[in-house]
């Protein structure tokens, strides 16, 4: 059944599911989907932090007119809080050390001169002092028990230090599914291998396989020939050990393209085969019960690349309930025409405005076989079938690769 591009994305997200979670060591966590929220274990930061080398000094002692400070002992990073016992004197204080009792006021030693009195430091302040100055607030910055990470956020290196500092060595994240990529054609021999003249070395299900290492996920990969006896064989035992599969090739009209119909024939219920759209026309897209959703994509490199990105990763990361998963929009840098009633994903490179706005110009492109021009492109952006012309600053959805 042909569905138009709307309704193909919904009923492919109707069949969204959750893998479950398991608990992950922190270290292996980057890259994952946070399933808890993560806390402030202390306030942030933990004590009154020192935030610059110098001293600490009771500011009374300042504004009733004392300018040289005798030196009463050093505070240092990782020291236990001191306290000042002259209230007339300082302490000298290093960066990250806990601000000493009874001093309020930090001063760097740029704005010190120091001078040596009968065997004694001294620190005679040259610049004005502010109440308050140079310390980092206990709590300033995220009291305990505040919410840091909520559940949906995909763990990056900025998260990385947040665990780490809040003590959370074993973090709750999406488990990931069982994926096997699967590359169909009798044309194609191994990437080792030296092609004959009428071969050419798979390749769309190593783009694939890439594409879905950014979401932590590490495919199975097989090559099956375009052969019934063959693809059913090896479809029966992939199918029970999977939960997603992804085929590329043997899905159009062709007389070796019997990948359909062996889905069919293994149990796959077919929920949609064609969509309206260019490329990737003939994407078919079903599910087994109880059994793997599969994305059969054209074997047209651009297409199966373009309906990765359009319906196989938004599916993935709403089933890893991820919650950055909206396309971005970028503003048409030139007028485009296509004035067939499909879906257009055009190829484009992506250049931010002074403004802020990304810029979509039309990457060189010459079809959906031309594997070489996603290197030239960072996104496809979508424009809809019911139009035919589409003026240069008007804004598109994109859905991006880079
Ligand atoms: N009579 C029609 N012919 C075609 C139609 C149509 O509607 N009517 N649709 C065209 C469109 S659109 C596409 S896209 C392709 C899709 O074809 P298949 O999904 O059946 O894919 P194949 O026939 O197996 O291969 C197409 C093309 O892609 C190359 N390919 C396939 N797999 C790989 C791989 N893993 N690595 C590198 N290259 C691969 C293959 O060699 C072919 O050149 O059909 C049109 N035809
Ligand atoms: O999907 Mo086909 O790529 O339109 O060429
Ligand atoms: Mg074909």
């Amino acid at each position: 059944m042909m569905m138009r591009v709307p309704e193909a994305f919904a009923a492919i997200m109707a069949t969204v599911r959750d893998f479950g979670t398991e608990t992950v060591p922190f270290e292996k966590a980057t890259g994952r989907v946070l399933r808890e929220t993560i806390y402030a274990d202390r306030p942030f930061p933990p004590f009154d932090r020192v935030m610059m080398d110098g001293i600490s000094i009771y500011y009374d002692s300042y504004i009733r007119g004392q300018r040289v400070f005798g030196l009463e002992d050093v505070q240092a990073a990782g020291m236990p809080q001191m306290q000042l016992r002259n209230l007339a004197d300082c302490m000298e204080v290093m960066t990250g050390a806990v601000l000493p009792d009874l001093t309020d006021t930090v001063i760097p030693y740029e704005h010190l001169d120091i001078s040596e009195h009968e065997g004694f430091r001294r620190f005679t302040i040259v610049k004005e002092v502010k109440k308050g100055q140079f310390i980092h607030r206990a709590g300033s910055d995220a009291p305990e028990g505040k919410p840091l990470l909520e559940p949906g956020i995909r763990l990056g290196a900025a998260e990385a230090g947040v665990l780490a500092t809040v003590g959370k060595t074993q973090v709750l994240v999406s488990k990931l599914p069982r994926v096997v990529l699967i590359a169909t054609g009798n044309e194609l021999v191994p990437v080792e291998n030296k092609p004959e003249a009428h071969q050419l070395r798979i390749s769309n299900i190593y783009n694939l396989a890439a594409a879905l290492q950014g979401l932590g996920i590490q495919a199975e990969m097989v090559h099956l020939p375009d052969d019934i006896q063959h693809l059913t064989t090896h479809l029966n035992k992939l199918i029970p050990a999977a939960d997603l599969l992804i085929c590329t090739g043997a899905v159009s009209a062709g007389k070796y393209d019997h990948l359909p119909e062996v889905l069919k024939k293994a149990g796959m219920q077919e929920i949609f085969h064609t969509v309206q759209q260019r490329p990737g026309k003939p994407l078919l897209f079903g599910a087994f019960q109880n059994g793997p959703v599969v994305f059969a994509l054209p074997g047209n490199p651009v297409s199966g690349f373009m309906c990765y990105y359009r319906y196989v990763q938004p599916w993935l990361k709403a089933c890893l309930q991820d919650a950055a998963n909206k396309p971005e929009f970028a503003v048409l840098e030139e007028d485009v025409t296509f004035d067939k009633p499909l879906e257009y994903y055009l190829p484009v490179k992506l250049k931010c405005s002074p403004e802020g706005a990304w810029l979509a110009t039309p990457a060189v492109y010459h079809g959906s076989g031309d594997l070489a021009s996603l290197l030239l492109a960072d996104a496809f952006m979508a424009l809809p079938a019911d139009q035919d012309v589409f003026r240069k600053g008007s804004s598109f959805p994109v859905w991006k690769f880079r």
